[in-house]
């Protein structure tokens, strides 16, 4: 039995449909893969900021978080979200355990490192696996909320695909990030089904990859050179979308090292 890390993208938590709750429960129930769910909440996070007048900032898709805007971004993913993905669970015929990274320690966080001047935001340096394990074992789908403590009890604001990704690689499990669009699309708008580290960089460079997408594929990569075997980007409204992935059908992006990578699907099934 593998573990399969699912990142739910704030930009369509409220829109997934009852189907891909019920496909998800089938999933585990069936028995081959143990699904982990990662949530973001974007767009509640921003709507609860302008509800109280702060303002919102982004940088490289980052959202600068301060001490007051933590607090919010607290309340939003790991009060609203996370409850609401457990009761959908719970709706479709499943038993999910929502929880933060902050709960028990299971996400040690430290300051990102790679952009500066962001506050509050930060990276995970270490997963306490063991509470997935006990979890899953226990027949419970966990659904994490990214919010995370560092070894002073300092909290901080985890982009939900960084989360994902790290769970991933302590799991070392696939990684299926759930978003509103159908991939990574190209300077001419097409999806791209494939894309390698290399194609990744260069779309970055030329900002045909910009805001949210930037955190996704970084993470992706960095997923994918830590050992996690597969790493695709699908759209939450496609039917069918995580059992396809799972099967390694052409559904969405699927993100590679290079192109010798790119026979990992077919080859090893
Ligand atoms: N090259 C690209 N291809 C597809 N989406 C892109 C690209 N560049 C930026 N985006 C944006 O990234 C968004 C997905 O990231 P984000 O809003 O953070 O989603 P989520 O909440 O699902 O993580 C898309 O809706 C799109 O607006
Ligand atoms: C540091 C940082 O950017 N944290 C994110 C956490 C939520 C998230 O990642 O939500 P999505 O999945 O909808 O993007 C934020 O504050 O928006």
């Amino acid at each position: 039995m593998s573990y399969v890390v699912i990142k739910c993208g704030g930009s369509i938590v409220d829109s997934l449909p009852d189907s891909f709750y019920e496909n998800l429960v089938a999933i585990q129930k069936e028995g081959a893969w143990k699904p982990v769910i990662v949530h973001g909440g974007g767009p509640s996070i921003t709507n609860l900021l302008d509800q109280i007048d702060i303002p919102t900032q982004f940088v490289q898709g980052l959202r600068v978080t301060t001490n007051q805007v933590l607090e919010v971004v607290e309340m939003a993913l790991s009060g609203s979200v996370n409850k609401q993905m457990v009761q959908q669970i719970a709706k479709a015929g499943g038993k999910a355990f929502g929880w933060s990274g902050v709960d028990g320690g299971f996400l040690k966080a430290k300051p990102a490192s790679n952009v500066k001047a962001l506050g509050f935001v930060g990276e995970i340096h270490e997963v306490e696996t063991s509470y997935v394990e006990q979890l899953t074992n226990l027949g419970l789908i966990p659904v994490i909320s990214p919010i995370s403590m560092d070894v002073n009890g300092q909290k901080y604001n985890i982009n939900a695909d960084v989360a994902a990704a790290s769970i991933a690689q302590a799991l070392q499990a696939r990684l299926c990030f759930i978003s509103n669009i159908s991939g990574i699309y190209n300077k001419n708008q097409n999806i791209v089904h494939e894309a390698t580290r290399e194609e990744i960089q260069d779309m970055i460079s030329e900002k045909v990859i910009i805001g949210g997408m930037i955190p996704k594929v970084l993470s992706a990569i960095d997923a994918l050179e830590k050992g996690v075997p597969e790493v695709a980007i699908v759209n939450g409204l496609e039917p069918n979308n995580l059992q396809q992935f799972l099967e390694g059908k052409a559904i969405g992006t699927r993100l590679y090292l290079g192109k010798e990578g790119m026979e990992y699907v077919e080859s090893n099934r």
